[in-house]
């Protein structure tokens, strides 16, 4: 049994309830009852309905994204449900703050959602209708389980992997050329690479400089901040496109179909996606900005090259996608990356709107029109963009994603004594992208086999392992921030950042309040690392 306070901006995103026994989850409101409490303050309890995906073994139950009851709360009223692995997925809606001018005497205006909630559990040893084994099965078919099994099948979306063919056509590529002068896979950019990557990115990113400046970077840090990547050019057109595309409520469409959705299921992740199309369309003009953002640009042979040069890593396959994160309805739970080689990941910041918490950019597009169609050349570059470590601390008056993340914790089926893990005040309005440290179990067993944590706080997301002596075998205490956070970055206009991600690294997106200005918009871009051991051969 717990007492739970949910003030304006507090929610608890989907979950099943299923830990060990419980059998009914029960919920008594205790709002204020000479307030009646109103349903557009949100703090609703919402239930997901769930569909029977595939036949046979990979039969599996998988809620749908969207809620379909609704339950505000009420004063001395008593909701409750049965708790089912895999079935009775439920949240509770943001309680939302008073809008400007909304009347209200006290802070809140009145929104504290209090109540008391508790689950009965299934007859433990000793009491009547005790049957043995009930437990185990139950904790079998936890969502914990199906976290992990077969139900993944069914998660949207997939990744669609893009395999580079060494000289690889872009639009507006003469055919054959790049494939003769690519020399191993970090060859020098050509000048039709150039050409092609000044449709879209500042010039200053593509001096061999400021790659070498990168990639030094780079080794050192495991990660990347890139601010005005994109060119002013293209950045203006983008960002006319995606202020436009804000009014409405989808993503915008692709010619090609099947390419966009709704991520689900919501116990893992909820926003608005399109794939990279598999092939960039004939006609270049009739592109949007966003189609030659994502369909052309980022999944191209020179980008992959580029950003080759710019980590000093080689690149293998890409699976690149743009995402929206609405506000009041998204976001992504922490995820961890399982494969047993680090992955490249990319996410070029793409939010027109202000106020997520990051320092406010003054409007630093529009003008410069010198960066030309035609392509400038790179030394006459105007050095707009910056590069900075990925330590520096983000940039803005505070650092919302230094609080714990319990307001988006999958309770359910992870935690022992779940609280209602109400967001605080420093959360600010969410949206943003962080990369943490896994669990420190892993670093046990490492320690264990003689592999070292690197003790230096400077290494980035990468949080690279090494084989070291056992002898000189240092402990990972306090070798990341002590909450873990290994990078992060708030929603914001045409800032990329670049991270090296080794196993085990979680990743997710902060619910988005719907107190926020807009939307977090991003196209995300994963990409495999052919290990070194292996380039020779490649
Ligand atoms: O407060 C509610 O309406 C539901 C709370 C809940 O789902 C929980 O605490 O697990
Ligand atoms: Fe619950």
């Amino acid at each position: 049994m717990a007492i739970n306070v949910y003030t304006p901006g507090c929610h608890l995103l989907c979950h099943d309830d299923v830990i060990g026994s419980r059998r009914v989850s029960y919920i008594l409101y205790l709002t204020d009852p000479d307030k009646p409490w109103r349903a557009e303050w949100g703090g609703a309890l919402r239930l997901y309905p769930t569909e029977t995906m595939g036949e046979g073994e990979e039969r599996a139950l998988v809620p749908l994204p969207d809620f379909s009851v609704v339950i505000p709360p009420a004063w001395n009223q008593l909701s409750f449900f049965a708790v089912q692995p895999g079935e009775s997925f439920h949240d509770v809606e943001e309680v939302y703050a008073r809008g400007e001018g909304e009347p209200g005497e006290d802070v809140d205006g009145g929104r504290v959602r209090m109540a008391i909630s508790g689950w009965f559990h299934i007859p433990q040893e000793g009491e009547e209708g005790y049957e043995p084994g009930a437990e185990e099965k139950l904790a079998a078919r936890s969502s914990l389980s199906q976290l992990e099994g077969k139900a993944d099948q069914y998660d949207l979306p997939q990744p669609r992997w893009r395999e580079y063919d060494g000289g690889a056509q872009e639009d507006g590529y003469e055919k054959g050329k790049a494939k003769l002068e690519e020399v191993g896979q970090q060859a020098e950019l050509s000048e039709d690479d150039l050409q092609f990557l000044l449709r879209f990115m500042t010039p200053h990113y593509l001096t061999p400089d400021t790659v070498e400046e990168l990639s030094e970077l780079f080794a050192d840090e495991s990660s990347l901040r890139l601010s005005n990547l994109l060119s002013p050019k293209f950045s203006a057109h983008l960002r006319e496109f995606v202020e436009e595309a804000e009014k409405n409520s989808e993503i915008p469409s692709s010619k090609a179909d099947g390419l966009t959705g709704k991520a689900r299921p919501p116990h893992k992740h909820r926003f608005l996606y399109r794939h990279a199309a598999d092939e960039s369309p004939e006609q270049a003009d009739a592109q949007t900005p966003y189609d030659a953002l994502l369909d052309t640009f980022l999944p191209s042979t020179a980008f992959k090259k580029w950003l080759s040069l710019a980590t000093g890593l080689t690149l293998s396959r890409s699976n690149v996608l743009a995402r929206r994160f609405r506000r009041g309805l998204d976001y992504t739970l922490a995820t961890s990356y399982d494969e047993p080689e680090p992955q490249l990941e990319i996410c070029l910041a793409i939010t027109p709107s202000k106020g997520w918490g990051e320092e406010e950019n003054e409007d630093e597009e529009a003008e410069d029109d010198e960066t030309s169609e035609d392509g400038d050349t790179i030394e006459h570059d105007k050095a707009n963009g910056r590069a900075s470590r990925a330590d520096e601390p983000p940039r803005g008056k505070k650092a919302p994603w230094n609080g714990t993340e319990n307001g988006d914790a999958q309770k359910g089926s992870t935690a022992a004594a779940p609280a209602a893990a109400p967001a605080t005040e420093t959360d600010g309005v969410g949206g943003y992208e962080v990369y943490m440290a896994g669990d420190d179990d892993d670093d046990e067993e490492d320690a264990a086999n003689g592999r070292e944590v690197t003790g230096d706080r400077s290494t980035g997301a990468g949080q690279r392992r090494r084989r070291a002596d056992p002898a000189v075998y240092r402990s990972g205490g306090g070798a990341e921030d002590e909450d873990g956070v290994l990078f992060s970055m708030a929603p914001s206009w045409n800032n990329m950042s670049i991270v090296l991600r080794d196993t085990g690294v979680l990743r997710f997106v902060k619910y988005v309040s719907r107190a926020a200005r807009g939307d977090r918009w991003d196209v995300v871009g994963d990409f495999g690392v052919v290990p070194e051991e292996d380039e020779a051969e490649e």
